[in-house]
């Protein structure tokens, strides 16, 4: 079995769309672990707190991570950053947008449906979409995103043969997503970047913070990654297992990390609109920052949903699908959706999602799960 990224039609997510929506949970039973005390702590603390991520896994599949190196400065700066990229006017965001050939770069689609074909107006920021008799729909919900990923790889290449010899050139048709892994786009940090000649707007200044940007971004990119492969070691110890148990699964760093803007909304009487669709992550982990104030993301819990609040000293941290498969359904990948309320749907929500995904010719086959559960077929 091979686990490919859905990341074609802008879907990096397994969706579901049967789930009743009760109001949520005013309350947060989402665990919060002190990560630095299994950086640091003695064989017995460390043994504690993987015992603690099992319940979380076994359970709820959220839990908030603090004191890990994403502190509040570093969580802030990336999300003053995030906000800096989506302000800027939506002509110089075309310049760095996806294309048929790259979906890496700046993108909107609709979270509500996603995967729909959207046309916005660029005078108006509306959106319409188009249905299959093609009427148009208003729609006043859109997210803005701009989806990276590892900026030292230039990886189509390699993937390409990859897959062509392996699977032959017919085959290889399977994947033909993967052509628009691309390397990625970003807004100019040199007047003379392909698309940006023509661009005679562009201040010295501009190019500065462009260039901060990229350094910050893939920054914090690093980090996640580091912090998410502790969180994977002590879910190796969790299970039982030597620390670096799943560490050739992601030695590439072959990892997806997407700047999100939650458009605000006009209509005031919009109290539980979803704004994204649930969904379950295909990650191993995703590790998720959000802007103070909006809130907005809540999971499915047994039978009710729980918000999922913002948290000035911790990150949230989730296990997904290939986590649930890694580990033959001990932890869980439980579905998480965004909605506004009526206090806050004036505001923007801005969030960084950083999924830490296996190499991408990584195979997961049946000796890489747990014992002889429950085997893939
Ligand atoms: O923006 C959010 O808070 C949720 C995003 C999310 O669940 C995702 O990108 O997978
Ligand atoms: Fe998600």
């Amino acid at each position: 079995m091979i686990l490919q990224r859905k990341i074609l039609n802008n879907n990096i997510y397994r969706n579901f769309s049967t789930f009743n929506y009760n109001n949520a949970v005013n309350h947060s039973v989402i665990p919060i672990i002190d990560i630095k005390q299994f950086k640091y702590g003695s064989d017995q603390t460390r043994q504690s707190i993987a015992n603690e991520i099992y319940n979380v896994g076994k359970n709820i599949g959220f839990m908030y991570i603090k004191n890990s190196e994403i502190d509040v400065k570093l969580k802030t700066k990336t999300l003053e950053y995030n906000q800096w990229l989506f302000n800027l006017p939506i002509q110089k965001k075309q310049l760095f947008a996806q294309t048929d050939q790259n979906i890496r770069g700046y993108y909107r689609f609709q979270g509500v449906g996603y995967g729909e074909q959207l046309v916005i107006d660029d005078e108006t920021g509306h959106a319409k979409s188009i249905d299959e008799n093609n009427n148009n729909h208003e729609i006043e919900d859109v997210i803005e995103a701009f989806l990276v990923g590892n900026d030292h790889q230039k990886p189509w290449v390699l993937k390409k043969d990859y897959y062509e010899q392996r699977y032959g050139k017919n085959q290889s048709s399977r994947f033909k997503w993967l052509p628009n892994c691309q390397p990625n786009q970003w807004p100019a940090t040199e007047p003379s970047e392909n698309g940006f000649e023509n661009d005679d707007t562009l201040t010295e200044n501009d190019l500065k913070v462009a260039k901060a940007f990229r350094n910050h971004m893939n920054h914090y990119f690093d980090v996640c990654s580091q912090t998410a492969s502790t969180i994977v070691s002590a879910i190796a110890l969790s299970l039982a297992l030597p620390l670096n148990h799943f560490d050739h699964f992601h030695s590439k760093n072959d990892h997806t990390m997407e700047l999100k803007h939650y458009k605000p909304s006009t209509n005031t009487n919009k109290n539980n609109k979803v704004r994204m669709n649930e969904h379950a992550d295909l990650s191993t982990l995703t590790l998720l920052i959000q802007n103070k104030g909006t809130d907005g993301l809540q999971l499915w819990n047994q039978s009710e949903w729980i918000d999922a609040p913002f948290l000035d000293d911790a990150i949230l941290v989730n296990t997904g699908d290939v986590m649930e498969r890694l580990s033959n359904g001990q932890y869980k990948s439980t579905k998480h959706r965004v909605v506004m309320n009526n206090q806050k749907s004036h505001l923007s929500r801005y969030s960084t999602v950083f999924f830490y995904v296996p190499n991408w010719e990584k195979e997961i086959t049946n000796s890489d799960l747990m014992g002889d559960l429950i085997p893939f077929s």
